[in-house]
């Protein structure tokens, strides 16, 4: 697959499609993005993840150059991105981003096309984004998940080396998703760039070679899905018990095999482990007062706070790279690093 582990030595020397550099945009007080440095290199497929308000966005915005950054530097294939996406290298679909709503899709497509030196043909446009049976819709009678595949249709027409994705598959349900994706791996495929953002660990997992997680403007975690997944890997089980807490009861409950965590509020409990079936068949051998067990993954949520907790040490990249090495080792994390139970509010299993 382009810009997996094995490609990534090849294209060091190539210039980067994306080099980002201590990159920062403060509203007011508010910093939402706070020195993000990254390289992305031709033919990478990168997921960007982080609760809302984590500053995906903005990040991408000044990556385009639509926002002018506080500080730092961005630069697309070496260039200005102003001077990138003239060339016709670079497409967009964001969040914000409009189509006329006069227009059918075939014609918004034309009209984009007609801007670029170098377009895909229209009807090409058209089948790549799955839009050929929506060609002559109106654009104010699509559906929302037409109206992604019709900005799809548009940031693709262009027929750029780059495409940055601002949750494309929002308004998308199931069906529309996989769909979506179907055609974007086909784009991928061709060794383009691709940068998406996305509230979904799955979509990330399934289709990027590279995860790149954001909270409150910075990078807390940058590695492969496996790598990033293996932070948050372990299952959480969830029960309630007749007897009385104690510090000798807390004790072996975190001396059961597996257990990475525990806490504890009135008669419920909940354990982090990394092998939940050992947990379990230990726990229910020496306790047979415990009841509604409930045994569930990892989610998003999770993730973030497992990654974000601990952003003191995931501060330098260097700290970073050692705790996603000891992750993908699957070196138990210290029971200092338990993932709390308090939910994140941050919308990011919508
Ligand atoms: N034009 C603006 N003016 C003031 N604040 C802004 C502006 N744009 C973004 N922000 C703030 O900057 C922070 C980062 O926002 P951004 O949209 O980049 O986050 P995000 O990770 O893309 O979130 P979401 O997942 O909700 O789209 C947020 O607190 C947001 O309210």
């Amino acid at each position: 697959m382009p810009g997996g582990a094995s490609g990534h030595a090849e294209k060091v020397n190539q210039t980067p499609a994306i080099q980002l550099t201590d990159l920062r945009k403060s509203f007011g007080s508010l910093q939402a993005v706070n020195g993000v440095s990254l390289t992305i290199q031709p033919g990478e497929v990168v997921a960007l993840l982080g609760p809302n308000g984590a500053g995906k966005s903005t990040t991408i915005d000044l990556a385009l150059g639509l926002a002018h950054p506080t500080a730092g530097t961005a630069a697309l294939f070496g260039e200005q991105p102003r001077s990138a996406i003239e060339a016709g290298r670079v497409g967009a679909m964001l969040q914000g981003g409009a189509l006329l709503p006069t227009l059918t899709v075939a014609q918004s497509v034309a009209l984009v096309a007609s801007a670029h030196r170098h377009p895909l043909s229209v009807a090409e446009a058209l089948e790549r984004a799955r839009c050929t049976e929506i060609a002559r819709q109106k654009v104010s009678k699509l559906s929302g998940g037409q109206m992604q595949r019709a900005r799809f249709a548009v940031a693709v027409v262009s027929n750029p080396d780059l495409l940055f994705l601002d949750e494309p598959t929002a308004a998308m349900d199931v069906e529309a998703r996989r769909t979506f994706w179907q055609s974007m791996r086909e784009f991928t495929d061709e060794g383009r760039t691709v940068v998406f953002a996305t509230h979904y660990l799955d979509e990330a997992d399934a289709y990027a070679d590279r995860i790149v997680m954001l909270s409150k403007g910075r990078i807390v975690a940058d590695g492969t899905p496996n790598e990033v997944k293996a932070v948050v890997s372990g299952r959480r089980i969830r029960a309630s018990a007749e007897f009385a807490w104690s510090a000798a009861v807390e004790e072996s409950l975190l001396r059961l095999p597996g257990v990475r965590s525990l806490d504890h509020r009135g008669d419920q409990f909940t354990i982090v482990s990394d092998d939940s079936d050992a947990t379990l068949r230990s726990l229910l051998a020496t306790h047979d007062d415990i009841h509604d067990i409930e045994v569930t993954a990892h989610t998003m949520d999770d993730a973030f706070l497992a990654l974000t907790e601990g952003s003191a040490a995931l501060a330098t990249s260097d700290d970073q790279t050692a705790a996603l090495a000891a992750a993908a080792d699957d070196t138990p994390a210290p029971a200092t690093t338990a993932v709390p139970e308090t939910t994140l509010a941050n919308g990011a299993t919508r």
